[in-house]
């Protein structure tokens, strides 16, 4: 089946994030009312504009305890009034996602892989064009799979790439495969590798990043309950992904980086590898060192929020 390239920002991308919060569907204007279902909200039940009105930078992840740490850690580096212990769990009615907000920002876990991302990035983007929010920017902080490079490094991602290293996500849409493109904001990216080199002892690097369907055969790992694939093999992959200027493996950025550029979002992903799976597939660091590699992005994207606000030391 020949897929359809739907690239639809164009030349009009800058002007586009100029403006309100776009959503690409014309049937929700004919709507009365908008359940936001997996967030336990609504267009008549909630007043999103007064909720939300206000977020500049939404900051999302895969797991809803980091996200509350998020939450927490952005509360005391933005000198928030109260105590960073009592943010409250916006969508604590459902158990889907966590949501956050703290003065400007919003932190929402996502789940993992793909399908749950784009679950939440539809009800996401629905919630900040309802609440007529202005100039966001949006973060992915996760974890990743280093491709030849040192644990612990932070990966700001160029391009999201699929299986074949093309900048592109395929969705299957009433039978036909839709593909989009999934480049990232350069600007964006750039300002915070910047901001990386303004922090201590904080290894950095803009490259691709390969989305996978699957943590283990679908990531080249040996150690899976199935693989049907040789050491050999898997290297081979994995230095063809490296010559393809990919530098780390997760399981969201296509979707996610697809999804804003078609709503004229800007977007950044920003992830910590665990490791380097040239030398491994296990990951063997401790609990407090993947704690302390986990805050990584967490602390890259809290220098340029705190830039961006003119709150920076
Ligand atoms: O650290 P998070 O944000 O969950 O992201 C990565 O970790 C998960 C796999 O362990 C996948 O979701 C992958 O994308
Ligand atoms: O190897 C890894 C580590 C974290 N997340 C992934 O998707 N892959």
């Amino acid at each position: 089946m020949a897929p359809i390239l739907l690239n639809c920002m164009g030349n009009d991308h800058n002007e586009y994030i100029k403006q309100l919060v776009q959503v690409k569907n014309p049937y929700l204007d004919t709507m009365e009312e908008d359940i936001l279902y997996h967030f336990s909200l609504g267009t008549k039940t909630h007043n999103l504009p007064e909720m939300f009105g206000d977020i500049k930078f939404v900051c999302v992840g895969g797991s809803s305890n980091r996200m509350k740490a998020f939450a927490q850690f952005i509360h005391q580096e933005l000198e928030m009034p109260g105590n960073p212990e009592e943010v409250s769990d916006i969508c604590e009615a459902t158990d889907r996602y966590c949501m956050y907000k703290v003065g400007p920002v919003l932190s929402m876990s996502h789940g993992m892989g793909v399908p749950s991302i784009s679950i939440m990035l539809h009800e996401l983007i629905k919630l900040l064009h309802h609440a007529q929010c202005r100039d966001v920017v949006l973060f992915r902080l996760g974890t990743s799979g280093g491709v030849g490079l040192a644990p612990g490094t932070v990966v700001v991602t160029d391009k999201a790439v699929d299986y074949s290293f093309l900048a592109q996500f395929e969705q299957v849409v009433l039978g036909k495969v839709v593909t989009r493109s999934t480049e990232l904001d350069e600007e964006v990216a750039n300002e915070l590798l910047q901001c990386s080199s303004e922090l201590q002892n904080f290894p950095t690097v803009i490259g691709n990043t390969l989305c996978t369907h699957d943590f283990y055969e679908g990531q080249g790992r040996l150690d899976g309950a199935l693989c049907s694939f040789s050491h050999e093999d898997k290297l081979e992959y994995l230095r063809k992904a490296y010559e393809a200027g990919v530098r780390n493996i997760e399981m969201e950025s296509s979707v996610f980086a697809a999804m804003c550029r078609i709503c004229g979002l800007k977007a950044a992903v920003v992830c910590v590898a665990l490791l380097d799976r040239f030398e491994g597939d296990q990951i063997t660091s401790s609990h407090d060192v993947l704690v302390e590699y986990q805050q990584r992005p967490q602390v890259l994207v809290s220098h340029f929020i705190k830039k961006r606000l003119g709150r920076a030391v």
